[in-house]
């Protein structure tokens, strides 16, 4: 059963998170020792809302990129849904700054600068993320954000049709159109809720000297409340402010190729699975091409790249 399969693979171990459907437990892989996420979600309570939560898979299956936490495996029960995904040891971006009192200028423009190169790569593959809040901007072990989703929360009290996160989880955060339940246009509202992040983390928790409070109050153009005055995520990697002291625009493609075969992982995989290294590299090169078919029926799983493999057999 799944729920042997998730432990057969992985150590299950404390709870880091809860929103509503979902619980989030750390783990760790059992056979390369790496730390992951698990989002374990229950079917029953998903209930109509489990088909988002589909669309939210296949998503993930489409988004590689240095700055958005990537999804190894899903682990499916007839009682649960577990995402095993990337764990981000320095937890949430706002624990840090309360932690540390207060961020210098530079470092809180990295930071920035990290999360439109994220938003850029979801926006440029047709998604927009559209609760964009501090709580979904984690940091991981070399200090650098990482953008998730944690997605799913309670029910949306007053049932507007968007998405529930926004409803329920942070009004605060979302575009003046998105709470008069307007049809909005997703990128637009992202940008409102990226300016209300980085007012969150100048306002407040950093020193910021005059001189550049103009600067900053130019970016607040991300908070125009009619969404074709706002700026544009493209407008804001070359801003001035988003490019001080660096002098050069925000780069935002992803980092990371998908689908290379990483040779130590097929020494790793080959010996797991007591197979040839050239068969080994074979079905995962036939995983590589099932995974691109929706129907895809596959007799090994993977989910690979650079520096850890997980692999599963179906039946
Ligand atoms: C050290 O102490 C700590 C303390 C706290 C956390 C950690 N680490 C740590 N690492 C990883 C996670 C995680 C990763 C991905 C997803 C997810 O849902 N992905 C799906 C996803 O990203 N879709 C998506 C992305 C972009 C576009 C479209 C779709 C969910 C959770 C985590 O969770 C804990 C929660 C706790 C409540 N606030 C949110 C994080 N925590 C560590």
């Amino acid at each position: 059963t799944g729920d042997e399969e998730l432990h057969h693979f992985y150590e299950v171990l404390e709870t880091i998170g809860n929103g509503g459907f979902a619980k989030v437990k750390l783990g760790r892989h059992r056979l390369t020792g790496e730390k992951v996420a698990i989002k374990i979600m229950d079917k029953k309570q998903l209930g109509e809302d489990l088909p988002r939560v589909k669309l939210e898979i296949e998503a993930m299956k489409n988004l590689s990129h240095q700055h958005v936490c990537r999804m190894y495996q899903v682990i499916e029960t007839t009682a649960k849904i577990c995402l095993v995904l990337e764990y981000c040891s320095g937890g949430e971006l706002f624990d840090y700054i309360i932690a540390k009192e207060c961020l210098t200028e530079m470092e809180t423009r990295v930071f920035f600068r990290q999360i439109i190169s994220a938003l850029a790569y979801v926006h440029s593959r047709g998604y927009a993320h559209r609760d964009l809040k501090p709580e979904n901007l984690l940091i991981d072990d070399n200090h650098n954000l990482k953008l998730i989703d944690f997605g799913l929360c309670g029910k949306p009290k007053g049932g507007m049709q968007c998405r529930l996160n926004t409803c329920c989880g942070s009004p605060a955060y979302a575009a003046p159109e998105v709470i008069l339940g307007k049809s909005y246009i997703g990128s637009s509202a992202d940008v409102w809720s990226l300016g209300v992040v980085l007012y969150a983390l100048l306002c407040g928790y950093l020193p910021f000297d005059d001189e550049n409070c103009m600067a900053l109050y130019k970016l607040i153009e991300m908070m125009q409340v009619e969404p074709q005055d706002r700026l544009t995520v493209s407008e804001l990697l070359d801003h001035p402010w988003v490019t001080k002291d660096f002098n050069i625009p925000v780069e935002w493609h992803s980092k990371q190729q998908m689908g290379n075969i990483d040779a130590d992982c097929i020494t790793e995989m080959s010996i797991a699975l007591k197979r040839s290294r050239e068969t080994t590299t074979q079905l995962v090169k036939e995983t590589l091409r099932f995974s691109e078919d929706d129907d895809s029926t596959g007799s090994l799983e993977l989910i690979s790249d650079n520096d850890s493999c997980t692999c599963r057999t179906h039946g």
